[in-house]
């Protein structure tokens, strides 16, 4: 099955009022759990980044690990984790940030990223664009540049993918929900 045979829309479940009132949580793991699902939306993210001088990905913690090591398959690249506090040995990075429903802190280990690397930056949902900003934040302290950002959704109306637009980053999504 391929992208045009295969509604990968249908396979997101959609949570009203979940994690909190308000929120329209849109669950990637009932895509993820469909083979073709799951082959379909890696090969849609990596598509438009094949020939874009590319040399490692880079996936926050938790949604963004599922993709960034499929990623890496996909493309031929490496896989570097940005993670929640506390769970990356030392020496680290850490950057606070706030996201649709609260707010995190991320970390990424000081020598994680080749100095000068171009870097695809993958997760599974852009709200906010606190996550991205934040990751974005990480890879440049390290000395890489974040190239360009893949998503499998993008919530536009909540202004992250502009947000990072704004920051030179060029951004693509499998899928947009306007309203949201
Ligand atoms: O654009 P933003 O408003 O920052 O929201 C997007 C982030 O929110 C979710 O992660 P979450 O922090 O819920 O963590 P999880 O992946 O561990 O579920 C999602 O996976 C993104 O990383
Ligand atoms: N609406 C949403 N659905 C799923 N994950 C999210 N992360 C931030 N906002 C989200």
């Amino acid at each position: 099955m391929d992208a045009s045979t295969i509604d990968i829309e249908k396979l997101v479940r959609v949570i009203p009022d979940y994690p909190k009132t308000g929120i329209i949580f849109r669950d990637v793991t009932t895509l993820f759990a469909d083979a073709d699902g799951l082959r379909v939306t890696i090969e849609a993210m990596a598509a438009p980044f094949r020939d874009a001088g590319i040399d490692l990905i880079v996936g926050v913690d938790a949604r963004g690990f599922i993709i960034g090591g499929a990623m890496g398959m996909a493309m031929g690249k490496g896989f570097v984790p940005i993670r929640k506090r506390g769970k990356l040995p030392p020496e680290v990075y850490r950057e606070e940030y706030t996201l649709e429903y609260g707010t995190s802190e991320v970390e990424i280990n000081v020598n994680a990223v080749p100095k000068g690397a171009r870097v695809l930056l993958v997760d599974d949902l852009i709200a906010t664009g606190g996550t991205a900003m934040a990751a974005v934040k990480l890879v440049e302290r390290v000395g890489g540049t974040v190239a360009a950002a893949s998503f499998t959704i993008d919530l536009p109306d909540i202004g992250g993918s502009k947000l990072l637009r704004a920051q030179g980053v060029e951004v693509f999504s499998v899928l947009s929900y306007p309203g949201d």
